[in-house]
This record gives C-alpha cells, sequence and structure tokens, in this order.
C-alpha cells in the first residue's frame, strides 16, 4: 500500500462491498474454518499477514522508524502479534517486543507463537515498566474480539502510553484497537487511537459505528481466505458502485409525472424551517414535484419559499391527492392537531417516510395512532421510518445507551414491530427491513448538525417517489446524504463544518457527479 493512501483514505480498498460481522459471526465462521484447517495456521496467517502489510508499508515510507514495537497482549491477539513480531524479525526489521504474559498461559496457539517468536533473537521489553524511549512504530496486540471488560492494569497502562507517547509514530491495531468494544464501536476504558486497523476474516461491526470509526485509522480487511464461511445473511456495507446501480434513470422522454410527487407534511408556529429544509431536499434529490403543507399558524406561515420558488404550499386535503410519497414529520411537533395530521396520513394508501415528532408521537402509545399503525401494516403500505438513538429509545421504551449498545438488534425491533424499513441514525447509520441490513460508510460529523435530519428525510422520499423499493431508497438515501461530507471531483478535501442548507446543495451536486459517472460507464 503506498504511503499516501494511509492519509487519504479511511477505507482501503473501497471497491467492493463487503459483509460486516458481529464478534459471534465472527467465531462462527473461526470455527466453521476450524474443519478444514487448523486454528494455529489460521494465527499464522493473520501474524503472518499484517507483517507483510507492515513490510509494505515500510518500504514506502521516506522517514523509517527507529524501531517497530511489538505488543503482545494475553490472549490469541496477542498470539497474531507474537508471529508479526517474528515474521518483521526475520525480514531485517528492527523489532522490540512487549510480551505482557508468562509463556506457560494462554491457549495453546498462543503459547506455540511464543515458541516460535522465541526461536529468533528479538530483544525484549519489561511489560511491567511501560515506556517508549525511540522513534516508534507500534504493533498493538494487546486485546482483539475477546475484549469483555474495560482495560486495566498493565495493559491499561500500555494503551494510554501508546496513546500519548511523543514517541508514537505510527500504530498498527491487530484486529481490532485494543480497548473497543467490536460490536458496540464504544470504547470500555481506555482505548488504543490507531493510525491502521487490520481487521481478521471481515470487518466488525462495532470498527464502522459510533468511536470505532474514529479509532481505527485506515481500515483493511484481511479475510485470511474465509470469506466463503460467511454467512449469506450478514450485515452488508455496500459500495459506491453498488449504490449507483440503484440510481434512478432519468430518461429523455421523462415528464415531471415520472420523477414522482413528494409532499412533507410538518413545520409547526418557529419549526417550519425542517419542512422547508426537507422540501428542498426533495426536489434537489430528483423528485418530479414538491409541495409541503404546514401546521404552522396561517400568520406564522410564509408565503412561499423565496429560494426555492418551485416548491408548493398546500392543505393537507390537497397533498393527500397530490402525492405518491409523504414524508412526515420535520418540525411537527407534538401538538393535538400533530396527533391528528399523524392519524390522517397513516391511513393513507402512500409510501410514508416518518421522521423526528412524527416518531416521538408513535412512541406516545395512543390509542388512535396504534390503530392507523396497525391499519398500515394489515394493508402492507410501505412505511420507512428514520429515527436518531433518542427516538428509537423513545420507541422501544428503553434508553438511548441500551440503543446505542445493541443498534444492530433495536433497529430489527423495530422494523420487525411496524413492518417497516428502519434507518437508525448516527455514526454507522444502519438500515433494516426485518432480516435484510445494510451499514452506511459514508458521512461524517459534519451531518450532526441541526436540520441535517430533515434533509434526510426529503432526499429518502424523493428516491422513493423516483421507484426505488422503501429499503433502497433508506438505504442509498442514508449513503447519498453521508457523501454530503465527501470531496467533490474538484475538491481535495469534504468541508468539516457546514449547516444543513449547504448540506442539500452538496447531495445534489453528489448526486449529479454519480448519475454522469454512471452514464459513462463508470469510469
Ligand atoms: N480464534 C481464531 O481462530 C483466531 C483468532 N485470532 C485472534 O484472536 C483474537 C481473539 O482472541 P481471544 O479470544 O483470546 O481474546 P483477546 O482479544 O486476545 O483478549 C482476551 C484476553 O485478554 C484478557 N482480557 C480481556 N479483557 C481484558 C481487560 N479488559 N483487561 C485485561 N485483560 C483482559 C482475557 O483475560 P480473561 O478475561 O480471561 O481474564 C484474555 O486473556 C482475535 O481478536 C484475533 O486477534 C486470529 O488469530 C485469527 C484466528
Ligand atoms: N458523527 C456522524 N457521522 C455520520 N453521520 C452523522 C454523524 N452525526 C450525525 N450524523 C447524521 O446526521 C443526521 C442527523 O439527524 P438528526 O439527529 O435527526 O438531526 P436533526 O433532528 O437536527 O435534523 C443523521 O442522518 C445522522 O446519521
Ligand atoms: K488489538
Amino acid at each position: 500500500m503506498p504511503d499516501t493512501d494511509l492519509h487519504t483514505a479511511w477505507l482501503y480498498p473501497r471497491e467492493d462491498h463487503f459483509p460486516v460481522l458481529t464478534v459471534a459471526q465472527t467465531r462462527a465462521a473461526e470455527e466453521a474454518a476450524f474443519k478444514a484447517v487448523d486454528s494455529f495456521e489460521l494465527m499464522k496467517a493473520a501474524g503472518e499477514r499484517s507483517a507483510a502489510r507492515i513490510l509494505d508499508d515500510l518500504r514506502h515510507c521516506e522517514l523509517q522508524p527507529a524501531q517497530v514495537l511489538v505488543l503482545a497482549g494475553p490472549g490469541n491477539n496477542g498470539g497474531d502479534a507474537l508471529i508479526c513480531a517474528r515474521t518483521l524479525a526475520q525480514a531485517g526489521v528492527n523489532v522490540v517486543l512487549m510480551d505482557i504474559a508468562d509463556p506457560h498461559t494462554g491457549s495453546k496457539d498462543r503459547q506455540n507463537a511464543k515458541k516460535l517468536a522465541d526461536s529468533v533473537p528479538i530483544p525484549l521489553v519489561d511489560a511491567r515498566h511501560p515506556v517508549i524511549d525511540r522513534d516508534s512504530w507500534i504493533v498493538d496486540g494487546l486485546l482483539g474480539i475477546g475484549i469483555t471488560r474495560a482495560a486495566e492494569g498493565l495493559i491499561a497502562k500500555w494503551i494510554e502510553l501508546i496513546n500519548h507517547s511523543p514517541n508514537r509514530r505510527r500504530v498498527y491495531s491487530l484486529d481490532s484497537p485494543s480497548g473497543l468494544n467490536c460490536d458496540t464501536g464504544l470504547a470500555m476504558g481506555p482505548a488504543v487511537q490507531a493510525d491502521v486497523t487490520l481487521s481478521y476474516i471481515a470487518c466488525k461491526l462495532g470498527l464502522l459505528s459510533s468511536e470505532g470509526k474514529d479509532l481505527c485509522g485506515t481500515l483493511m480487511i484481511e479475510p485470511l481466505n474465509c470469506e466463503r464461511l460467511i454467512e449469506p445473511d450478514a450485515l452488508q456495507a455496500p459500495s459506491d458502485q453498488q449504490h449507483t446501480a440503484r440510481l434512478p434513470h432519468r430518461l429523455h422522454a421523462h415528464h415531471k409525472g415520472n420523477h414522482g410527487s413528494v409532499s412533507v407534511v410538518g413545520g409547526c408556529s418557529g419549526m417550519v424551517g425542517a419542512a422547508l429544509l426537507a422540501a428542498r431536499s426533495a426536489i434537489l434529490c430528483g423528485a418530479g414535484r414538491v409541495a409541503y403543507s404546514l401546521l404552522a399558524d396561517q400568520a406564522d406561515q410564509p408565503l412561499l419559499d423565496f429560494q426555492f420558488p418551485e416548491l408548493m404550499n398546500k392543505s393537507l386535503e390537497d397533498v393527500l391527492t397530490f402525492s405518491t410519497v409523504l414524508a412526515v414529520g420535520p418540525g411537527m411537533g407534538q401538538s393535538g392537531l400533530a396527533e391528528q395530521v399523524l392519524n390522517r396520513v397513516l391511513r393513507a394508501n402512500q409510501p410514508l417516510v416518518l421522521d423526528a415528532d412524527a416518531l416521538n408521537l408513535l412512541a406516545t402509545d395512543s390509542a388512535t395512532l396504534g390503530d392507523g399503525m396497525t391499519h398500515r401494516i394489515q394493508a402492507g403500505w410501505q412505511t420507512v421510518l428514520t429515527p436518531h438513538p433518542l427516538e428509537a429509545a423513545r420507541l422501544l421504551n428503553t434508553s438511548t445507551e441500551w440503543v446505542q449498545h445493541h443498534r444492530l438488534s433495536a433497529a430489527t425491533a423495530l422494523s420487525e414491530r411496524f413492518n417497516a424499513t428502519v434507518v437508525l441514525k448516527g455514526a454507522g447509520t444502519l438500515t433494516v427491513y426485518k432480516a435484510r441490513s445494510e451499514i452506511n460508510l459514508t458521512g461524517s460529523s459534519l451531518l450532526a448538525t441541526g436540520g441535517s435530519g430533515d434533509v434526510l428525510t426529503g432526499c429518502i422520499a424523493a428516491l422513493l417517489a423516483q421507484g426505488l423499493s422503501a429499503f433502497e431508497a433508506a438505504s442509498t438515501g442514508v449513503w447519498l446524504h453521508g457523501l454530503a461530507a465527501d470531496p467533490l471531483p474538484d475538491e481535495t478535501h469534504g468541508p468539516e463544518v457546514a449547516g444543513a442548507s449547504v448540506l442539500i446543495t452538496r447531495i445534489n451536486q453528489q448526486l449529479n457527479h454519480f448519475l454522469h459517472k454512471r452514464a459513462r460507464g463508470n469510469r
């Protein structure tokens, strides 16, 4: 891998789609692998593959480190590190090794790895005195997917040292940044801030969720020839090409009716902007016609959206006949009127995107809304729910913390309960329809700004109106929304900070870029 790629791409390579596994699914894939290959062979493959990556990086790196410090923890992650140290030393790299475990403890595989490492002269660093005294590349093999509690004792001290030593030059984490929970993406205590993470067998869910993406640095997946052992219904991370292929086809002969009519219902007094953001987003994501119906008092309603005069202001009854898709909730409030309006649209035979206060109202357990939802479910009408973790927690009558610790299960439970496609927002947004699930790879904290969710709602509604299925409109809408943070073809970097209105413009530019690219045959 060329040195420069480490700084420009967070995922390497990014051309293809890939499965994303929970820790339990990874263990199942390992168990399946053991039928054909000895478990020690798999550990050797992991350690040697990692060494090969590091050697390649060293070859391309202009400023060579004084040493490569390999840190071996007490479990099998430490075994991978021992094999890696041996392979690097055999290749002539100046390796020093810190082994935290007693040679006779740990699994049989780890003990075998220790014997192999001992057969090569490698200087040892005392585990009890954490110090990094020279300009170092660090190989972090302290803890992998076996972590069960916050790192403590010497492991915690070494993690703190890795993160804060002025002699740290580049950190390679084996399988995962030590201290990170590979299911939740939450640090369990001190956790390594890696520059590169080499994830074995498959990418783990926690590496793409919550804090995971920040802690991993560049993420590289090392399948170790186990690809075929992964359950086919695992969570998927689609590629840009797959999303592009789903984008609507716009033919020369089309008229506006072919691109669908979206209506946004929401915007109570003081929150009109939320509905306008969703409506603007829908028109710039390609919907043929877009209207909004506001709940605000007449005196608080704008005459028209002067920046987007193509948007129409209609009454609720008018939008119910006008639209092919309804997006309901942005800025809607939770008044009695809002409840009545929601009840009315739940009983409308159009695909619905429910966001924000529409979700909060559903979570109130109102019997009328419950009946409306049951009616939809029985009729089999398409519904997309786009909760952020707090909204999901309200719907599930649980805490945000629980949702963040169980994101995939939470989204699946909501999908089953409402027979709906569920978009669970946040870093590593999940789109779930029952057993089918996708995780999003685009976006950054650029999107963490007021109104960003309203923009997403408009984007998903526009794709639905243009003929995508609820699941594909939701997942590809999330991808498109996240692309606002990616560089455009004439930019080196995407923006770090922007308001929601700017996101709409950038999404439109990215949509056009990918449509042109598809027309040119993805060149
Ligand atoms: N199986 C395979 O085929 C392959 C597996 N591979 C590798 O194995 C890794 C999984 O190995 P693993 O299961 O041994 O767990 P691992 O992540 O090393 O940590 C467990 C150790 O840490 C300890 N410990 C835990 N928490 C702690 C804490 N907070 N603070 C302190 N200590 C703590 C825990 O101690 P205990 O809880 O038992 O007291 C135990 O000793 C996986 O990530 C991959 O790298 C590859 O070789 C590919 C083939
Ligand atoms: N750190 C982040 N990384 C990726 N996406 C993010 C991040 N923070 C927020 N987002 C996205 O930004 C949007 C925020 O939506 P929401 O919380 O409903 O905002 P609002 O209510 O202000 O409109 C969601 O699509 C969410 O996934
Ligand atoms: K690790």
